[in-house]
């Protein structure tokens, strides 16, 4: 479903966040690309979605979402078939969560239909549907986004993300600022929509421990470079210092309250400091 072929990517200034990665994701996989901080994984999701330039004379590689190559003339039709949810939810904080999930909708709706916020009922049904299955009932469709605690809002962000049916879902980050209950819950939601929906989920992660609890696969990269790539069973039996050796192993700072209950919180104590990439 999404394929990665001889992709190097480089910065202006010279950094190479991706060097030489091939890949090939077949429809249906939970695959996580776990990394550290720097590793490349946000590069590599981008340029599913052209969010990620590959910049013809200086960057190698091709991008294929099914059977399109993505480029700018192809951009369009690739983001209707690739949804993202990211690190800070990226919601509007003033508009309800029903809006929000609807707002997935709008490449689907016309202009004025979208600034009189006339949605068809058929996508406000559907919008409730998503709401429903990602745990959130009637009672939370009309608050403010900025009223609900971090995990919601991924919750709401999923809910979004899934309103055109995208065959393939980015999860940039998506358990970052996530107490270590909440992020399990939502990496749930990620997995099952691979199970239900047939979706590939693409998903970039720092938790080692959280990668081999969830993925399908995971494909761990150090310096853009993909260092180890097989099934979370046997990344487990390796042992990650195999892979990254002693230089990962440093936990971020703890989380201050529990997230679906509280506010959003700035960073996650998902990790042991034996299995946590910094
Ligand atoms: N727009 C940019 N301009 C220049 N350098 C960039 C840019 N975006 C990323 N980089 C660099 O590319 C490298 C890979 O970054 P990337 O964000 O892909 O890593 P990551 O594994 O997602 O890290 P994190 O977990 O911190 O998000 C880093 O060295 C980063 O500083």
């Amino acid at each position: 479903m999404v394929t990665f072929r001889n992709i190097t990517k480089t910065f202006p200034g010279g950094t190479r966040a991706i060097d030489n990665v091939s890949l090939s994701v077949p429809p249906g996989q939970f695959c996580v690309i776990l990394g550290s901080s720097g590793a490349g994984k946000s590069t590599l999701l981008r340029a599913v979605n052209g969010l990620t330039e590959l910049q013809a004379g200086v960057d190698v590689g091709e991008v294929r979402v099914g059977d399109t190559t993505v480029s700018p003339r192809t951009l369009r039709d690739v983001r209707r078939r690739v949804g993202m949810v990211h690190q800070q939810f990226n919601l509007v904080a003033r508009l309800t969560v029903m809006d929000n999930v609807l707002a997935g909708a709008l490449p689907e709706v016309s202009l004025p239909r979208t600034l009189l916020r006339l949605f068809p009922r058929d996508l406000r049904r559907k919008a409730c549907v998503l709401l429903a299955e990602v745990g959130l009932g009637e009672e939370h469709l009309y608050r403010k986004a900025s009223k609900l605690s971090g995990g919601q809002q991924q919750r709401v962000a999923i809910a979004r993300a899934l309103m055109l049916d995208p065959p393939v879902l980015l999860a940039d980050e998506p358990v970052a600022s996530l107490d270590p209950q909440t992020s399990s819950s939502i990496l749930e939601l990620l997995r099952h929509s691979t199970r239900s929906r047939g979706t590939t989920v693409l998903c970039s992660l720092h938790q080692v421990d959280l990668a081999i609890k969830f993925a399908d696969r995971i494909v761990a990269m150090k310096n853009g470079k993909v260092v180890f790539d097989g099934p979370p069973e046997v990344l487990a039996a390796l042992g990650v210092d195999s892979i990254y050796g002693g230089e990962l192993l440093a936990s971020p700072p703890p989380a201050p309250s529990s997230d679906e209950t509280g506010g959003n919180n700035p960073r996650s104590s998902a990790l042991t400091p034996q299995m946590a990439i910094p």
